[in-house]
């Protein structure tokens, strides 16, 4: 049976991710890429779905988690009558060959182990094919896939299951190594677990080491920051946006999605606090990601593209899959890469003059890009569109989506300022963001809320409106601002979180009631360090750190009242708002501060 989403830890090696339960139990895995089919799948199932636990036979008495400092190695401490004994879960990153390791450390006294690896190849559905050889190696195979444990311990076949038990003793190790691979190739060979445990510490602590300080944030930022990484495709650069798919945003209700694919939005956003924190390297693979995914027409770019740039991402229900809790469909495949959503033009514009602002070189095919991109973007802004939260309803003309339209002309204006293009770029791309600056004073503001709305002619408030003075649309101090904060504020403030807006009230396609979607706190601690209201800022930027797992990560959304995370897990949104709100608060390169340049007002 699942556990809750905040009891998951993730390991993973930038190609894939796992989550590992407080209980030792491996509930998601898919081999070998984040938007694989999935091997154990029991988080949205039962354990009939593939899972590998290694358990403490007597009951547990306590259970300490931390990752190995600095690492993406999570070590799970389980203290029993008998004795005390760890588990270090870790992906190793890959050379040549797709892993998972686990290492049963024994501390004190002894502890005995009950391992159960149930393998079920295509989200949980096909039995693999299970052999035994003498040296322990124990195989799975079905269709294209093939996994193989090298285990000390003899596992026994029972019910389509591979159980087996051990003993631990104080100063034991016993170390698991389960491999991937393709099932026409040969078996790889096997890796020193002990020397792959050195590989991946060193690995991760590399990264970390060039992280800065954040005054009181930096373990904040850190977590956050390896935790973004490993949502990076290594091979591409490509940036998902969780490792999960259809982790529900209200408990037994439908709106469950699969967030295993790059939308240009999120990863644009993780490429943001990526550059603030000095990692251009991770930048400069994004961009070159980017350039390949949205190569060709105009009229086909798309919101969102699989981690190689794939195209096709049908949705699909896995109808043999219960359900988180009960919470169907599971989907696959994400229908809103068919959207049109304005935003992303801006998205991608910002994070491309930000790029260049930050010392990367321009990119060879940045001009051509733009040179198509934004004449289709001044014949098409008009259009209403599916907006930032993907509506399932039908198109409006969203205002977020209309600023979004305004940054990219604001942005590349700027650009060609700045970087010596010619001026009748700059007077062009200026003269299209003032039109569009003009049209969501006039159509965007509801004077009698006195607030920005959702969409034109809408009474209904949105968290996305307070990007309105984070990207630098209107000063913060401008009236119109103070009031759309305030309002915020009054109406879409739920026990102490941010809705992003209320379900109840504005359609967006689906049954009403979700959790509070966390980015949208954030935002609002960073307008609130816009407004200068530090004090408040800061208060509520701790409560939201309070709320990360006892290993430090962040779901999509938050139930406060029930006290539980949901939503998609690990997820991109929630973990940059961790780094980007902190360093506003510190005051390094504050992003919020940087992205709002000085405007010429309506
Ligand atoms: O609310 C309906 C939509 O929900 C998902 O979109 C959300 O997740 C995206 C990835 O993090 C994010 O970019 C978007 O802003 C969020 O609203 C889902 O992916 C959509 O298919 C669905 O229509």
């Amino acid at each position: 049976m699942a556990s809750r989403i905040e009891d998951y830890g993730m390991i993973g090696d930038c190609e894939t991710a796992a989550l590992v339960s407080r209980m030792g139990s491996i509930d998601w895995l898919c081999f070998p890429r984040f938007d694989s089919p999935a091997c154990f799948a029991s988080l949205l199932g039962t354990d009939e779905n593939g899972h590998w636990s290694i358990t403490p036979r007597l009951p547990v008495l306590d259970v300490r988690r931390a990752y190995v400092e600095d690492t993406l190695v999570l070590e799970t401490e389980f203290v029993t009558e008998g004795g005390r004994a760890a588990i270090f879960d870790f992906m190793p990153p890959r050379d040549g060959s797709s892993n998972l390791v686990r290492i049963i450390e024994g501390r004190q006294g002894e502890v005995e182990f009950d391992i159960d690896l149930v393998m079920r190849f295509d989200y949980g559905r096909s039995v693999p094919w299970v052999t035994h050889d003498a040296s322990g190696r124990l195989t799975a195979v079905a269709g294209p896939d093939r996994l193989t444990l090298q285990s000390p311990v003899d596992l026994k076949g029972e019910d389509f299951h591979s159980k087996g038990s051990v003993v631990v003793s104080e100063g034991q190790r016993i170390a698991f190594t389960l491999t991937h691979s393709p099932s026409h190739e040969p078996v790889p060979v096997a890796q020193d677990p002990e020397a792959t445990l050195q590989q991946t510490v060193l690995f991760w602590q590399e990264f970390v080491s060039r992280c800065p300080s954040v005054n009181s944030y930096t373990e904040t930022v850190k977590r956050s920051l390896i935790t973004l990484k490993a949502m990076t495709y290594l091979p591409t650069g490509g940036i998902v946006a969780s490792v999960t798919t259809s982790l529900p945003e209200a408990l037994g209700g439908p709106r469950n999605w699969d967030y295993r694919y790059c939308w240009l939005r999120d990863a644009t956003m993780t490429l943001m606090a990526f550059m603030d924190l000095g990692y251009l390297d991770e930048a400069a693979a994004w961009r070159e990601w980017l350039m390949r995914a949205v190569a060709g027409t105009p009229e086909q770019m798309q919101i969102m593209y699989g981690v190689g740039g794939e195209r096709h991402l049908p949705e699909w229900e896995v109808d043999w899959l219960a359900g988180y809790e009960g919470s169907q469909p599971v989907r696959v495949g994400n229908a809103a890469a068919g959207q049109f959503q304005l935003d992303i033009y801006g998205e991608v514009a910002d994070a491309l003059a930000q790029a260049r602002r930050h010392g990367l070189p321009p990119h060879p095919r940045s001009a051509s890009l733009a040179g198509v991109l934004l004449p289709f973007l001044e014949k098409v802004w008009r259009e209403p569109d599916e907006g930032i939260w993907e509506v399932r309803s039908g198109r409006a003309h969203f205002t977020h989506s209309k600023v979004m339209a305004w940054v990219a002309f604001d942005r590349a204006s700027r650009l060609a300022e700045e970087f010596g293009g010619e001026a009748e770029a700059v007077r062009r791309w200026r003269q299209v963001a003032d039109e569009i600056h003009a049209d969501v004073c006039s159509n965007g503001y509801d004077e009698e809320l006195g607030s920005f709305v959702q969409s034109y002619g809408s009474k209904v408030l949105d968290a996305s409106l307070l990007q309105i003075p984070l990207v630098g649309f209107l000063p913060p101090d401008d009236p119109r601002v103070v009031s759309t904060v305030e309002a915020i504020e009054r109406r879409l403030i739920r026990d102490g979180l941010v809705l992003r807006y209320e379900t109840e009230v504005a359609d967006d396609g689906l049954p009403s009631g979700e959790g509070a979607f966390l980015v949208c706190s954030f935002w609002l601690c960073d307008a609130l360090v816009l407004l200068g209201r530090y004090a408040d800022a800061k208060r509520f930027y701790e409560k939201l750190v309070g709320l990360c797992n006892d290993v430090g990560l962040l779901s999509e959304e938050y139930d406060p009242v029930a006290g539980r995370m949901l939503g998609n897990f690990p997820q991109a949104f929630s973990h940059i708002g961790l780094i980007s709100t902190a360093l506003n608060l510190a005051r390094i390169e504050g992003p919020a501060e940087e992205r709002s340049l000085p405007v010429e007002g309506p």
